[in-house]
């Protein structure tokens, strides 16, 4: 670590993290770890979903209906909602469009 006056760290890791101390920067590292191992899972749940998804709607489409059902798609927007407010509208709606494609 080199230092500009007392108390001010220009490591590596700070300038990484945006952290003025290297206490702060050591807690962000480690928060970060935890954030890209959950960003791994969400993106693994949604993988799931758009394979569990194209099983529904190929079974639907091969009985003679319609890929899409508009019914089930605002009850799925309504639960995001429901959970986490407007913003949750927005990502159901993002996970639609992952899912079925845009309409
Ligand atoms: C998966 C389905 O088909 C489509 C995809 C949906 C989804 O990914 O959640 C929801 C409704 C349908 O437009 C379903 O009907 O459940």
């Amino acid at each position: 670590m080199s230092s500009i006056g007392i108390g001010i760290s220009t490591t590596d890791t700070t300038t990484a993290t945006g952290a003025r101390t290297d206490e702060a920067a050591a807690l962000i590292g480690g928060a970060r770890e935890r954030i890209d191992a959950l960003d791994d899972r969400i993106i693994g749940l949604v993988q799931e979903r758009m394979a569990v998804s194209a099983v529904i709607q190929e079974a639907r489409i091969t009985s003679g209906g319609r890929r899409v059902n508009l019914s089930r798609e605002t009850a799925v927007l309504g639960h995001y909602r429901d959970a986490l407010g407007k913003p949750g509208t927005a990502l159901a709606m993002t996970l639609l469009e992952l899912c079925r494609g845009r309409v």
